[in-house]
């Protein structure tokens, strides 16, 4: 008794005696070791993508690249992206989905709708979400609005939260994620992603914010029994140290790599339409393909984008997309503020677990029948 005391004592003397300015340094010291291993994958990971590395811009005509020879002296990066071709069918689209409209319209588009809706129907009913929230959503398609469960309450809900790969596979099983289709959404942060994923469930369950690192585990969703879509922290900047940091994308990475080709049958990689993809983005594509997991970019945030400007941006996109295995070669454009272009992707997602509805339904009749 009398040691442990002596020994407590000892340990408050010890701690006590500690100056402020040590503490300071070994803070430091933590900080820069996170940092410089932080660095050190990074570096490695650059450098694997030498290889592969595609500028676009030094396939634009003129041949004077950013690392080419013959760049003219003085041309800025904005001047070469302004010599983007533009392609006349993406341009129509983007006129036509209203990708470029700003949310300050679509907001008032949005106070017609409902104004309209309540003088139509009744003032006390319900307006529906894609008329509120999505303006530019379009008309709800019957077969769209039955896959997601419109009327019913439930049609996205959040079923678990997974920190590691390993909680993931006792979620799979224990039966916790029991549909037969994931679908992924991965991308850097603040790009979007879970506000995409309430845009295209017409739902409020995802939650997003304007932080950087907002979504820090794997958030899975059942949007129907046959279906979850999978939100995934953000790689690249986030308000959260460099260890964390590194962890989230330990995390994406062994998840997206494991999960099974069956289960896991797409990854949407979200991207900002005015900045395009990143470093980052290049990285994580090539380890997408090295893995050989299916993979489709979305352009989100158009809103905040001029029409030419998100042309030219999709050109660019679209170079460095078809030369990767695996990449599925239709880039949606959207906005996950207005709705423009999001019931594209719920369109798709309909197509993707369609034939499972329809396997499942001939499972249930020759039940019945028997
Ligand atoms: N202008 C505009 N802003 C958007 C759009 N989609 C999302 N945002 C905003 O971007 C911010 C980040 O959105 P989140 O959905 O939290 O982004 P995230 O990719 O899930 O971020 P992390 O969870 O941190 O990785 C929020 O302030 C959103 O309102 C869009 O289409 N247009
Ligand atoms: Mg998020």
């Amino acid at each position: 008794m009398a040691g442990l005391w002596t020994a407590l004592v000892e340990g408050t003397r010890s701690v006590a005696s500690v100056p402020s300015d040590a503490v300071e340094e070994s803070k430091e010291d933590v900080r820069d070791a996170g940092r410089s291993r932080y660095d050190k994958i990074s570096r490695r990971r650059s450098e694997h993508l030498r290889k592969f590395r595609v500028d676009t811009y030094d396939l634009l005509e003129h041949k004077g690249g950013r690392n080419g020879e013959g760049k003219p002296k003085g041309v800025s990066n904005r001047a070469l992206f302004r010599q983007t071709p533009v392609d006349a069918n993406v341009m129509e689209k983007i006129k036509t989905l209203k990708l470029c409209e700003e949310n300050r319209a679509a907001q008032r588009v949005a106070k017609g709708k409902v104004r309209a809706f309540k003088k139509e129907v009744s003032p006390n009913h319900k307006v529906p979400v894609q008329m509120r929230f999505y303006p530019f959503f379009g008309a709800l398609d019957p077969e769209i609005n039955k896959f997601l469960g419109i009327p019913k309450r439930d049609k996205l809900r959040l079923v678990t939260t997974c920190g590691t790969v390993k909680q993931v596979e006792e979620a799979t099983e224990a039966s916790l994620i029991a549909t037969p289709i994931e679908v992924a959404f991965a991308g850097r942060s603040n790009v979007g992603k879970s506000s995409l994923i309430n845009a295209l469930s017409l739902a409020t369950c995802a939650r997003s914010a304007n932080v950087p690192g907002y979504t820090q585990s794997l958030h899975f969703y059942a949007l129907r029994k046959d279906l979850s879509l999978v939100d995934m922290p953000g790689y690249g900047y986030a308000s959260a140290g460099y260890d964390q940091v590194d962890d989230w994308n330990d995390l994406v990475d062994s998840y997206l790599v494991s999960r099974g080709k069956k289960r896991l049958r797409r990854v949407y990689v979200v991207i900002d339409s005015r900045h395009g993809i990143k470093q980052n983005d290049r990285e994580f594509l090539h380890m997408l393909s090295k893995a050989k997991v299916k993979f489709q970019v979305v352009m989100n945030k158009t809103d905040a984008c001029k029409p030419s400007d998100l042309a030219k941006r999709w050109w660019h996109v679209n170079e460095e997309i078809k030369r990767l295995p695996n990449a599925v070669h239709r880039i949606h454009m959207c906005s996950s503020r207005t709705g423009a272009g999001v019931q594209e992707i719920t369109k798709e997602l309909y197509h993707l677990t369609s034939h499972i509805i329809g396997t499942t339904s001939s499972v249930q009749q020759q039940q019945q029948q028997q």
